[in-house]
């Protein structure tokens, strides 16, 4: 077995949120077919707020296999998404067994006789104008979209009352503008079925389920029916390109909880596509539909393509590791790169929306971005979301209304937005492939393996000044607005 040490510089160490304290990593060939990348984690391993030192982390490399074990009582099976630009139709034909000392037991073969299925993963959105407040609750109460240090946690649902309570009213205004709720479970719905269709037509016949975070049909809901249709074999597919610890980190956590708590589980061999915007059906069909409606303007040599993606809070990215970032600018490159190789080379930028609470999200913000563009006589824009692959509120509300009023007044004369993929058959047919070359790298996960390592003593300071003056923020603004609800001088800062 040769084994090769090289800098994490040049791994694929995309979707490790704590990919900063990885030191070195050795690549080993067994068999002349799989890889198994064993990563040191030295000085301090930041994982979701915990602090763990001195851990050994293994996982799997290019082939997207095999999970190994740590040493210690820690112990973290991650299921590396591969690059595979140009390896359409690449798939390893069989899984493998890990015993709790995270060898390889066996193969699992593949088998006609298995229950394959499919977990869509998505936010969810609230269906009707009085869902839109608990819809926040939860989504406000989840620890991977507002991250409070260890110490505040407790903190977590009562904040999560009174912002969800706050915000409410400028939520159902944008619900309410795109008619009384959100699209997003009927799309989803839609892209399930499409998806079954697709799978059936590539001899893959296979249940597909969807689990949302915050709202109906829950992730949890979800991996019931899973459990009673006794599933043998789970793909699991978060319904977002790029990988985010709010979004699809998020979702994966709660299978991660229940493969901990619930022996069927446990035992089940599941694979978990954790991105896949670097597909190469995905990028065509983005290119598609962006050239497609560049024809449509008078001068498409002239429009300036706006890529505007969902936001998040900037310590996620540079304290959590979050590789979300790094993933939407590879994302428009990829992007930018098929349109070159189409002969459009429109000039292009990439903005960040949705801004919520007192700290600083990834800039540039797409709002400011417009305005600018207006002030430099760019007159035709053609708006690009790269967050989500169905229409939602940001897309029908924020874009299509706000920005594009925003874009009139600024000095854009033409506007026009590129619709998300949802039931495109070329990218369905490319997310059905996605599955079918998972499924054989389905693992039985390591019972002690999970996204959080229990017992870790030591709460990690990270982000520890933007949590705290959340916290503080909103206590100022909730002991403010008592004292002075009459007044109308205090904007709150999560109706911005
Ligand atoms: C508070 C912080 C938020 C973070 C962090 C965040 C990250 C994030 N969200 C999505 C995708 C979606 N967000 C949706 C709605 C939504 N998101 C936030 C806040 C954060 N999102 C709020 C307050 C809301 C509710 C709508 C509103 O009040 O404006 C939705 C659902 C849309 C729908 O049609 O219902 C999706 C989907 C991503 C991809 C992401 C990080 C990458
Ligand atoms: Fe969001």
């Amino acid at each position: 077995m040769e084994a090769v040490n090289f800098p994490v510089s040049q791994t694929r160490l995309l979707n490790v949120w704590n990919q900063r304290s990885v030191s070195s990593f050795s690549l080993s060939q067994v068999n002349g077919r799989i890889s198994i990348c064993y990563a040191k984690v030295n000085i301090k391993f930041l994982d979701n707020g915990r602090q763990v030192t001195d851990r050994l982390l293994v996982f799997s490399a290019p082939s997207n296999i095999v999970c190994d074990v740590s040493k210690g009582n820690f112990a973290k099976t991650l299921h590396m998404p591969s690059k595979r630009h140009n390896l359409p139709g690449r798939t390893n034909r069989s899984a493998k067994r890990l015993g709790r000392d995270g060898r390889i037991l066996s193969a699992v073969p593949s088998s006609a006789q298995e229950n394959a299925g499919v977990l869509l993963l998505n936010l969810g959105g609230p269906e009707t104008l009085s869902d839109v407040q608990p819809f926040l609750f939860n989504l406000f109460a989840d620890p991977d979209i507002i991250r409070l240090p260890r110490l505040f946690q407790f903190l977590q649902q009562p904040l999560a009352q009174l912002i969800s309570v706050s915000r409410a009213p400028k939520s159902k205004k944008g619900y309410a503008a795109i008619g009384g709720g959100s699209p997003l479970r009927k799309i989803i719905e839609d892209q399930a079925r499409a998806l079954k269709l697709a799978l059936k037509d590539k001899d893959l016949d296979a249940n597909v389920y969807v689990g949302m975070r915050h709202w109906h049909p829950f992730t949890e809901d979800a991996l019931n029916q899973i459990k009673k249709d006794k599933i043998t074999k789970l793909v699991v597919l978060p319904l977002y390109p790029q990988f985010s610890i709010s979004t699809s980190g998020s979702s994966i956590r709660v299978i991660h909880n229940i493969i901990r708590e619930d022996a069927y589980f446990a035992r089940l061999p599941i694979s978990i596509i954790e991105s896949w915007y670097h597909r190469e059906g995905y990028i065509k069909s983005m290119a598609d539909s962006i050239e497609k409606k560049l024809q449509r303007f008078s001068k498409p040599e002239e429009v300036m393509i706006f890529f505007s993606a969902h936001g998040v809070p900037l310590s996620n990215v540079e304290d959590a590791g979050d590789p979300y970032r790094d993933q939407m600018e590879d994302c428009i490159s990829l992007i930018t790169a098929e349109l070159k190789s189409r002969g459009i080379n429109n000039e292009h930028t990439l903005a960040y929306q949705r801004r919520v609470g007192p700290v600083q999200w990834l800039k540039p913000y797409t709002d400011e971005v417009i305005v600018e563009l207006g002030k430099q006589a760019v007159k035709s824009l053609l708006v690009v979301p790269v967050s989500f692959v169905s229409e939602h509120i940001e897309t029908l509300e924020e874009i299509d209304m706000e920005y594009k009023n925003l874009a009139l007044e600024s000095g854009i004369e033409h506007w026009d937005r590129v619709p998300a993929l949802c039931c495109n058959p070329k990218f369905i047919s490319d997310l059905a492939d996605a599955v079918i070359e998972a499924l054989p790298s389905a693992l039985i996960s390591n019972r002690n393996s999970s996204m959080e390592a229990e017992g870790d003593p030591d709460p990690v300071p990270y982000a520890i000044i933007s949590q705290f003056s959340l916290i503080f923020a909103f206590l100022l603004f909730l002991s403010l607005r008592v004292s002075l609800h009459s007044r109308n001088f205090l904007k709150p800062w999560f109706l911005v």
